[in-house]
């Protein structure tokens, strides 16, 4: 006998794939970061919240490393995608001038925002996980290309509660959130982060932008979860 899903009280979304398209991060973000990166470690390296990333990266790579070569291994780990906890504190750092400077505006698929701001509207808090830093987070959609979407958010989280394919993180996100997991929807563009937020007892769907991946994944591939290629076909509120 089929069981009828939990209701959902809580949706928890990740960014770059899911309501931002990989283009915007992967050619505009992390260049400006990459570019900008010796410059920064430069005129920021004595201060402590900049100083302590660096020594992350620096004891990770032997605890030998001066900033020189600090500033070469986040480079290549931009080139790689890593989504080190470091690197990403220093790229949301890097990238508030950006916002400021208004370099650039956070890409927003045109259908996620009506669709947040009609979960919000029904009585749905929404939360983000997302490999960038909480800072940079809020930067990005406090400068979004359809404007502030702050206030519609009510949590953050980060890849300082625990990498995005473990289920440990999901159980520790719903804790924070105080709502059982089984009532928290998940949407990724990646099965694996989907495959952790299923065993944490999440529900899930796998969000499938054609512009970030023009071969939709069929179900094999999707690992049974729910597929949609936009936020309008989410009939959640
Ligand atoms: C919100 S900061 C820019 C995105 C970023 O650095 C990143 O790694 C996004 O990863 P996600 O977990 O949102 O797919
Ligand atoms: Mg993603």
């Amino acid at each position: 006998m089929a069981t009828t899903p939990a209701p959902i009280t809580a949706i928890l979304t990740d960014i770059e794939g899911t309501t931002s398209s990989i283009s915007f991060v992967k050619d505009e973000l992390f260049p400006y970061a990459r570019r900008a990166l010796p410059g920064f470690v430069a005129a920021h390296a004595n201060e402590p919240e900049v100083r302590r990333w660096l020594d992350v990266v620096a004891a990770e790579n032997g605890g030998m490393c001066d900033d020189r070569m600090v500033v070469e291994v986040l480079q290549g780990w931009i080139d790689e995608d890593r989504k080190h906890t470091a690197l990403k504190a220093l790229q949301g750092m890097i990238w508030a001038d950006g916002y400021r400077n208004a370099d650039f505006t956070a890409h927003i698929y045109p259908d996620a925002a009506p669709a947040l701001r009609a979960w919000k509207d029904a009585g749905l808090p929404l939360y983000v996980y997302s490999s960038g830093s909480v800072p940079a987070q809020r930067l990005f959609f406090g400068h979004s290309d359809a404007g502030d979407l702050i206030p519609l958010f009510s949590g953050w989280f980060d890849t300082e509660v625990g990498g995005k394919r473990e289920a440990a993180s999901y159980r520790h996100i719903a804790g924070a959130i105080g709502q059982p997991p089984e009532n928290i929807l998940f949407l990724s563009d990646v099965v694996e982060e989907l495959d952790a937020a299923r065993e944490a007892g999440l529900q899930t769907v796998l969000v499938d932008r054609r512009q970030d991946y023009p071969r939709p994944r069929n179900t094999a591939a999707a690992n049974g979860h729910s597929r949609v290629e936009s936020f309008a076909d989410l009939d959640v509120a």
